[in-house]
């Protein structure tokens, strides 16, 4: 049997801004389906890391692999096409929805701009709000109707409109109210089930943490202090 792909195999990752070495040989996998905790203090590289492996800021050193193609060694315009496939939802619910454009317009947008957008396509929004727990009513509102909890379901819904296989969820809990915290928790792992989606975890509540994730990889300083064997990726 051929030995299984990690859905995410970052190695060696390397993010520098200036003279701060933020990301110093960080190397990890991920599984299909797997939820791993990216864990440590504030200013240890966790969202360094995650910018890079989103390619959204191209690492210094290593290599990031996505359902096995290097990504690192791609260049805009072939990398393009793969960026869908790979979501972020940012720790603020608010800063990743226009303002002056309706959950429904913002859900829509990755459809259209990936050429998706056909008859179909109100539908299709309708079901990504339904899916991400929204009341159809929640479509027409801007995101400052919105309460925090029902933003971060927004932005979650305009995600998942890419039809990603990797999350990478940067604090995503941490800017609301703790009595909504449990609901996203609970949305986030309902969406796995279904969806097989895999998660790359960011959070600094070891709570959290260990309820939600499979395996935990320590951060401190830029580099990898602590990951644990996990499940084998080989089979
Ligand atoms: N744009 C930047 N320019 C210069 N230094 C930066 C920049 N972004 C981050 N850094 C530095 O890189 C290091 C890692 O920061 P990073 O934000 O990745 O850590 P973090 O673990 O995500 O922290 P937090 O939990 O506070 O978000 C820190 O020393 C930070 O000051």
């Amino acid at each position: 049997m051929s030995p299984q792909i990690p859905l995410l195999d970052v190695r060696d990752l390397v993010v520098r801004y200036g003279d701060v070495l933020a990301v110093d040989r960080v190397s990890f996998e991920l599984a299909a389906g797997e939820t791993l905790a990216l864990i440590g203090p504030s200013g240890c590289g966790k969202s360094s890391t995650a910018a890079a492996v989103l390619q959204l800021r191209r690492p210094d050193g290593g290599e990031v692999w996505f359902d096995g193609q290097e990504l690192t060694a791609l260049d805009e315009r072939r990398l393009r096409p793969l960026r869908p496939a790979m979501q972020p939802v940012f720790q603020d619910p608010y800063g990743s929805l226009s303002p002056r454009r309706t959950v429904r317009d913002a859900v829509a947008e990755p459809l259209r701009v990936q050429g998706r957008w056909d008859a179909k396509g109100p539908a299709r929004v309708a079901e990504l709000l339904d899916l991400a727990g929204l009341a159809s009513a929640h479509g027409e509102r801007l995101p400052h109707e919105l309460s925090g909890g029902q933003c971060q379901r927004a932005g979650i819904a305009r995600a998942l409109a890419s039809e990603p296989r990797l999350l990478v969820l940067d604090e995503p809990l941490s800017a609301l109210d703790p009595s909504l915290r449990a609901g996203i928790l609970n949305l986030l792992a309902d969406l796995q089930e279904r969806l097989g989606l895999g998660y790359l975890f960011i959070s600094h509540d070891m709570a959290v943490v260990q309820h939600f994730s499979d395996r935990v990889v320590e951060m401190r300083a830029g580099r990898v202090v602590s990951a644990p064997a996990g499940r084998s990726l080989v089979t």
